[in-house]
């Protein structure tokens, strides 16, 4: 296993917020196919057209120059049902764009899973059941006998916070499920696949393996004990439910009674990493909800602080506390950090210094961290989730209707701070 010895500039996408193709090749359908339209009548059916422009979108990435470029593989394109034999027109896509990447100078960083479950195995219960941490392994294992020749990192499971908190407890995302806490198996379950599929990589030959999970400090709102609770509780399972059991192989022990363990899961999801990926965007501020409230927090405004488009404080000394607790919850157990992802959403216009400003205070924040690369979310605008088109995270513009790419004044800055760093 080896991971770069130089500092890693890259860029990050997702199969469902840049491909489109919906039909193409055999894919089959995914529960955000099926969740889908979102706001504004948006469908992901064509978004950037990726599928078709994966060339054109490598030579910005390399006009860029980056160094690693972050993708996610479509579970539904590889097996359009989730079980079975590979679809070898799906997997010939991403031979395609690995390939192309490669001949770039580009390192392929291929992420399995960010959120495309196909329906058929959320029609047998998906993340809720056991049965689809099997499902996964053998996915994984089909991905990477095609693939571990050239892929230089890989990362299981985006977020899996948000699948289970956004899909499963709030219903914000897909599957639409408004569970509560009737949503932790699907936790467990996310850890699992995440512990299987780190084996079925390397039994098939994948170079490095680790995570992207999303942080966020929990801020309490006031200094009251009911509001440290709050914010404690929320903590716990935004940024502990996850890292711990990957990393220590215990889960928070407030956390583990509500959990479908089954004895030996737990070293299964303790499987060794060779790095570790956060996500960040932003603190978030708790506070205690009243006596009969489903839950015992409450997220609340953070509103001192600057905000992008989507209303998101920017607050970079938030990505240095999250690294710095990462450190000190794990010490030597906590492998070499990479940011996955880090970005920001505003206006359409080419001419975005806010954007420029905030991914200079957040990487700066994150090279005094000593983190060993840094993606940004995102190389081009996309899909975003429940909010369609109307947020636009891209150092590149995308005009939906013409597919025309145009990069804005932050491609161009963050172009110059890598030759400047090489
Ligand atoms: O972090 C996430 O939620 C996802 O990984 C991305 O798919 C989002 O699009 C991005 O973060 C902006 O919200």
């Amino acid at each position: 296993m080896t991971l770069p010895d130089e500092f890693l500039w890259g860029v990050s996408t997702s199969a469902f917020q840049i491909e489109g193709a919906f039909t193409e090749d055999g894919r089959g359908r995914s529960v955000w196919d099926e969740f889908s339209p979102v706001v504004d009548d948006d469908t992901a059916e064509i978004a950037c057209d990726h599928y078709h422009r994966y060339a054109d979108d490598i030579t910005l990435m390399k006009d860029l120059g980056v160094g690693a470029y972050r993708f996610s593989i479509a579970w539904p394109r590889v097996q359009p049902t989730g079980k079975g034999p590979a679809n070898s027109a799906g997997l010939d896509f991403y031979d395609r764009l690995v390939d192309g990447l490669v001949e770039a100078g580009i390192d392929p960083v291929a992420t399995l899973y960010h959120w495309d479950t196909p329906q058929v195995l959320e029609d047998e219960g998906g993340w809720l059941g056991r049965d689809i941490t099997g499902r996964f392994a053998e996915y994984a294992a089909l991905v990477a006998d095609r693939l571990a020749d050239r892929v230089k990192l890989w990362i299981p499971i985006n977020e899996p916070v948000v699948v289970t908190l956004s899909g499963y407890a709030i219903g914000e995302h897909a599957p639409g499920k408004s569970l509560l806490f009737g949503s932790l198996p699907a936790a467990h379950h996310l850890n699992l696949a995440h512990g299987l599929a780190v084996e079925a990589l390397r039994a098939n030959g994948a170079n490095a393996v680790g995570t992207a999970n999303n942080h966020s400090p929990a801020w309490p709102a006031t200094d009251s004990p009911e509001d440290r609770f709050a914010a404690g509780f929320y903590d716990t399972i935004h940024n502990w439910l996850f890292a711990d059991p990957q990393l220590t192989g215990a889960y928070p022990e407030e956390a583990a009674p509500f959990l479908p363990i089954v004895d030996g899961d737990l070293e299964k999801i303790a499987a060794p990493l060779d790095f570790y990926g956060v996500n960040y965007y932003n603190p978030t501020r708790l506070k205690a909800t009243t006596e009969g409230e489903p839950l015992p927090f409450e997220r609340i405004d953070i509103d001192e602080y600057p905000k992008t488009s989507f209303g998101w404080p920017v607050v970079p000394e938030g990505l240095t506390e999250m690294l710095t607790t990462l450190k000190d919850r794990y010490g030597d157990r906590l492998p070499p950090v990479y940011i996955t992802e880090s970005g920001c959403s505003y206006p359409e216009d080419l001419a975005d210094q806010a954007r420029i400003d905030y991914l200079d205070s957040h990487l700066s924040a994150a090279r005094a961290a000593g983190v060993r690369g840094y993606f940004v979310w995102s190389i081009m605008d996309n899909f975003e989730w429940d909010s369609g088109y109307s947020q636009r995270f891209g150092l590149v513009h995308v005009d939906y209707k013409t597919q025309e790419r145009t990069p804005r004044d932050s491609y161009r800055w963050y172009r110059d701070v890598i030759a400047g760093d090489n």
